[in-house]
């Protein structure tokens, strides 16, 4: 058994609790065991004891969409439309992905991820033993999938196949940090017979969908003429929503298409800053989460971002909105917040609890420096966190109870093995 006290001078429980004050958090192996105000109370002996006394503790930040090894694209093909940057710039590039690069792209995407007080994140991506060998040495939480592409008989059989080899292996695994999911890309690369065999074997394995769901106008109008549905009820008809579905994007979504996502609970992953990036447009998130809707935040992946930074999504989310709708109280700081952790945990079907500082919870924790100067003064925590704070604010993280960033130190990678690898690798893709 190990067990951490940490000493902080502020704690952020969830976005409905703030503690404003000195206060503690016990971390015994991978839950947190207790949380108060003020001074431990009990006796520290045998603790690791952690003083951080101008650090605020906020609840670890979920990324719910992503494709990690893309850290090694980053850069290699911007300023262009989904469709064109992903078929003449990313499918190419991809193609020359080995199982050494995804290994250490996947790293490279940790160490960002840590280094700026994400937890927990999303893959869908190929080479995924590799990538969840790198998921398990960092030390973070993961839910994995394994891209599935069903456009030829050859890709579409070994896409069933290896995620069913990848669900065996890796499905909770790490000590229960990680978890897997199927990941079928789109249904503008998965035909209807593909996405139906997707769903069956999400039942039969008993673990739930990823897949890019109304992203672009393009893929609404060619889903329409292709099979007179939205993406949406396309996806409903195949079978998809009968499991547990995180839908990444939902960009051009109507009001039906809302319906259908809360009849049957499918979650979604905002993803404002890639959706920007590539032209695709801006989710309509007040109606979604008015609807009852889980929506969770992302950065996808780094070559559409163009870094995996949560807390620019973060206040993305708590600004873009506002604008669009011309209120500025639409997506206040405390709905952007929980967003960032609490329902992106549930939206990519952690245990109950998750993404708050709450007693029994996952001991994921992230710490910022509080004397930031962009920190200060502190007329509310919360909007500082929110509005005002940053990646660089990062000190410490704990994940499951250990930590993983310690006074802005990475504790589990080796940073300059991993730069060293990924320029590497990346002079070798753009030859
Ligand atoms: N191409 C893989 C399977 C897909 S993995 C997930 C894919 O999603 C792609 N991707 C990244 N961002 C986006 C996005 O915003 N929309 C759609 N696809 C994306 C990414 O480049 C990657 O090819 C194969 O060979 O089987
Ligand atoms: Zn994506």
């Amino acid at each position: 058994m190990s067990q951490t006290l940490l000493e902080v001078g502020a704690i952020v429980k969830s976005a409905r609790e703030v503690w404003d004050g000195p206060g503690y958090i016990v971390l015994q192996d991978d839950v947190i065991e207790d949380i108060g105000r003020g001074e431990y109370p009990g006796s520290r002996a045998g603790m690791t004891v952690v003083k951080r006394p101008h650090r605020v503790a906020i609840p670890g930040l979920v990324n719910t969409h992503g494709h990690a090894a893309m850290t090694l694209l980053r850069g290699a093909g911007d300023d262009l439309p989904l469709m064109t940057w992903l078929t003449e710039r990313v499918f190419p590039m991809e193609a020359k992905l080995t199982e050494d690069a995804i290994y250490w792209g996947t790293l490279l995407a940790c160490w960002e991820m840590i280094r700026s007080g994400t937890t927990c994140f999303t893959d869908m991506y190929m080479s995924m033993h590799k990538a969840a060998a790198a998921v398990e040495e960092s030390g973070m939480r993961a839910v994995l999938s394994w891209g599935m592409v069903g456009l030829d008989e050859t890709s579409a059989r070994s896409g069933i196949r290896n995620s069913e080899s990848f669900v065996g292996a890796w499905h909770r695994q790490a000590g229960g940090r990680i978890t897997v999911t199927l990941g079928p890309h789109a249904p503008y690369t998965c035909p209807p017979d593909y996405l139906q065999q997707v769903a069956e074997l999400a039942g039969r394995l008993a673990v739930p969908i990823q897949i890019h769901l109304s992203e672009t106008r393009t893929e609404v109008d060619d889903c329409l003429r292709l099979y007179n549905r939205t993406p949406i009820a396309h996806a409903a008809s195949c079978g998809l929503f009968e499991h547990p579905v995180l839908a990444a994007h939902c960009v051009h979504v109507t009001d039906e298409d809302i319906e259908i996502m809360r009849a049957n609970d499918v979650h979604v992953a905002h993803n404002p800053q890639s959706n920007l990036k590539l032209a695709s447009g801006i989710a309509p998130v007040p109606s979604m989460t008015q609807a009852g809707l889980i929506v969770g935040l992302g950065t996808d992946g780094a070559a559409s971002n163009n870094n995996l930074d949560m807390f620019e999504e973060l206040r993305l989310a708590a600004t873009l909105h506002k604008a669009v709708a011309f209120d500025a109280s639409i997506l206040p700081a405390a709905q952007a917040f929980q967003m960032a952790t609490e329902d992106g945990a549930k939206a990519v079907f952690l245990p109950a609890g998750s993404g708050t500082l709450e007693k029994g919870a996952a001991a994921d924790v992230t710490l910022l420096d509080l004397r930031s100067p962009h920190l200060i003064p502190t007329h509310s925590l919360l909007s500082n966190v929110v509005y005002a704070a940053g990646a660089d604010d990062v000190t410490d993280v704990f994940v499951a109870g250990r930590a993983l960033l310690s006074n802005r130190e990475p504790q589990t990678i080796d940073t300059e093995r991993v730069e060293y690898e990924a320029r590497r690798i990346a002079q070798a893709l753009s030859q």
